[in-house]
């Protein structure tokens, strides 16, 4: 198994509407997407276009949001994951699981529509690692 592409970069952060006007000074104001609220994961999030990738920019949304913790213990916020493309989700969660890695929860649908997981810091050097299955495009 081989990791694809590097999709996009998250950051946590304690305000999203700050954090996206910091963004839009950085990278132009159109580079900066329309709020998004994910209720079943716990975060209002905001993608940032750059030419090589994405930022996604996340506020925790609601008492159980697993951004809640990281922000107790970085409360000006900052780099919170890495997210990489795969081309089919089952394939490479049984793979990380094949590998004794521990995921964090079942395969759901991310932010991009298509399906994620999640492994643990503690088996990827450190690094919240999420592995997303990449889009289809035509
Ligand atoms: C909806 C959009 C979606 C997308 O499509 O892109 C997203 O990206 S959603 C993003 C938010 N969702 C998640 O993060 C889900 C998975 N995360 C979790 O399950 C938890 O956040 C966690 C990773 C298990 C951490 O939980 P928490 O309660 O905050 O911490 P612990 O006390 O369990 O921490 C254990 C250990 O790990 C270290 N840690 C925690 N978070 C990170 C991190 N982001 N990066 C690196 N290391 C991290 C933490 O410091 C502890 O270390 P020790 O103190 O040394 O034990
Ligand atoms: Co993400």
């Amino acid at each position: 198994m081989k990791l694809g592409r590097l999709n996009h970069i998250g950051i946590a952060v304690p305000s999203l509407a700050e954090a996206a006007a910091r963004h839009a000074q950085l990278h132009g104001a159109e580079a900066v997407g329309a709020p998004i609220e994910m209720a079943e994961q716990g975060v209002r999030l905001c993608f940032v276009d750059l030419p090589n990738g994405q930022i996604e920019l996340l506020e925790p949304l609601g008492a159980l949001s697993p951004i809640h913790g990281f922000l107790a213990r970085n409360p000006a916020g900052g780099q919170h994951h890495l997210c990489y493309e795969v081309p089919a989700i089952e394939a490479a969660h049984d793979w990380f699981v094949e590998q004794g890695a521990r995921i964090l929860g079942p395969i759901r649908t991310g932010a991009h529509g298509t399906p994620i997981f999640f492994i643990h810091p503690k088996d990827m050097g450190g690094v919240l690692t999420e592995i997303m299955e990449a889009p289809r495009h035509g």
